[in-house]
């Protein structure tokens, strides 16, 4: 499990560190991480030149020493100085591995006039962990003239707001970002995740490793995980030695109409993904005709542990969730059905709208939804009193009680028609199945990113590519 942890909680986990060990040690440590990650990606020393971008903190300090650490490997090093009291250990030792440093251009220079000499990456020490949100101008400037030069961000990409992953203002926009310690809320949510490119955790001795991560006192309240494959296979249903289709969990999809049939065999064919016994449809005859026709194991309306109601269901939607919340089992609620999401409240559910229904849903714009992805989702999953799966690059899942889980799978062809119906019918099986909602949704949600990632190994997808992955995706996980 990846837990991310707050600027607060690195800043206590470190002072407990410090008295401990000699000065500088943990700098050194994250350096070393640093600087071999830079010549991982760099793939070669000699003749290589590497820009350092130094602000005045401790960020700024570790590029520097990974630089001596490059410099002493063959790397021509230069380090453009943002600030008059750049960490003056690492600058001098810096020009004695041989480096070149030198103030940065500031923010009267040329921005447009690229730098004379070409670099092959820049390493971004602007600020980390105790920057404030935006860039000054000079960084700006600097990061102007190397446009289009690979970017390593140290920590986090100067620039994000490190606790809630927002982005207000110009920030560094990375393909890599070394961190140390622990992920922080950056490198998951979006839209900062975004701007982190690829994330390597370097392990400095924090000791966050399997810890629990604690509340904070800042309005980035309760944690933030992310599921890896190891939780996933550790939270799916699989069936016991004497299970027959009922004990497995029977889910029931409310979804599709006659004019959206689709809708309907989406839905489906996510959740006949084998993860519950038994799949029931309860839906327009001619759609139920198709469905039967695509999944002859499907079978009629009946009891269930778990419904899906949504896409594509019309007029029909207020319906089908009156009759679901009446049956008093958990429910997925998606697309037209969210409008109705309000009459859920007090039973076990998971809404998946995307950012522009869940800014219907709370009565805001969708611009301030992708901007804050996991505020809205904690507000939305609070104020519905349900768990929110709130889909995007990055989703979202949020508990009531503030607790989040973000999904790190999928692929950008996963942003296709019907993905969504497929992702319902899933997690309506989970729940089916016995997963709590937060669990059903979460593992839900990794299993279909991976699924697409899968099916786009061989060219562009359509859902049902992602329905059809599941089950190579669950055997991978949990074997035969
Ligand atoms: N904790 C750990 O476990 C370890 C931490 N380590 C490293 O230390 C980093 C944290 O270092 P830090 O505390 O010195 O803060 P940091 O982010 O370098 O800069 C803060 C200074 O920048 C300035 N400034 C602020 N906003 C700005 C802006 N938008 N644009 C420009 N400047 C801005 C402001 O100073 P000002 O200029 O306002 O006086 C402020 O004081 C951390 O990310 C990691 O890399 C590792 O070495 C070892 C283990
Ligand atoms: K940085």
């Amino acid at each position: 499990m990846i837990r991310a942890h707050t600027v607060e909680q690195v800043r206590a986990a470190e002072d407990d560190l410090l008295a401990r060990l000699p000065e500088g040690a943990l700098m050194q440590r994250a350096a070393a991480g640093l600087g071999y990650a830079v010549l991982d990606l760099l793939g070669s020393a000699y003749g290589r030149r590497v820009l350092l971008l130094v602000g005045s903190g401790d960020n700024g300090g570790d590029a520097l020493y990974a630089g001596v650490l490059l410099a002493r490997r063959g790397v021509q090093v230069e380090a453009w100085l943002l600030s008059d009291t750049a960490h003056s250990g690492g600058v001098a030792a810096l020009r004695a591995a041989g480096g070149r440093v030198v103030p940065a251009p500031g923010a009267e220079a040329d921005a447009q006039r690229p730098s004379r000499d070409r670099f092959d990456l820049v390493v971004d020490g602007i600020v980390g962990i105790g920057g404030r949100p935006g860039l000054r101008p000079e960084a700006v400037a600097a990061l102007a003239r190397v446009a289009g030069t690979p970017v390593v961000a140290v920590d986090t990409p100067s620039g994000v707001d490190v606790d809630t992953g927002r982005v207000d203002g110009p920030h560094v926009t990375a393909d890599l970002t070394v961190t140390f310690g622990t992920h922080k809320a950056c490198h998951l949510l979006d839209p900062a995740a975004r701007a982190c490119g690829a994330v390597q955790l370097v392990d400095i001795g924090l000791g966050f490793r399997g810890s629990q991560a604690r509340t904070s006192t800042t309005e980035f309240s309760g944690p933030i995980e992310a599921l890896q494959a190891a939780d996933v296979a550790a939270l799916l249903p699989r069936p016991a030695p004497d299970a027959h289709k009922y004990t497995r969990g029977v889910v029931g999809v409310r979804a599709g109409s006659a004019a959206y049939p689709g809708a309907a065999l989406l839905s489906v064919a996510g959740a006949a993904s084998g993860l519950a016994g038994m799949v029931r449809y309860d839906g327009d005859p001619a759609a139920a005709d198709l469905v039967r026709a695509a999944h002859p194991e499907v079978v009629g309306p009946g009891r269930v542990q778990a419904w899906v109601v949504g896409s594509g269901s019309d007029a029909g939607a207020e319906d089908a969730v009156r009759r679901s919340v009446a049956d008093g089992v958990p429910m997925v609620v998606d697309a037209d059905a969210l409008a109705f999401a309000g009459t859920t409240r007090g039973r076990p559910a998971v809404l998946t709208p995307h950012a522009g229904e869940l800014a219907r849903m709370l009565d805001v714009e969708r611009a301030d939804v992708e901007a804050r992805w996991l505020e809205h989702a904690r507000l939305a999953a609070r104020r519905y009193d349900a768990v929110v799966l709130l889909k995007g690059r990055h989703s979202v899942v949020a508990r009531p009680d503030g607790r989040a889980r973000v999904t790190t799978t999928g692929t950008p062809w996963l942003a296709t028609a019907g993905a969504g119906d497929v992702l319902g019918g899933l997690v309506g099986a989970l729940l089916a199945a016995g997963l709590d909602p937060f669990d059903a949704a979460s593992v839900g949600s990794w299993l279909h990113g991976a699924a697409a990632t899968l099916a786009a190994q061989r060219g562009p997808i359509v859902a049902g590519d992602v329905a059809a992955a599941l089950p190579a995706v669950v055997a991978a996980l949990v074997g035969p």
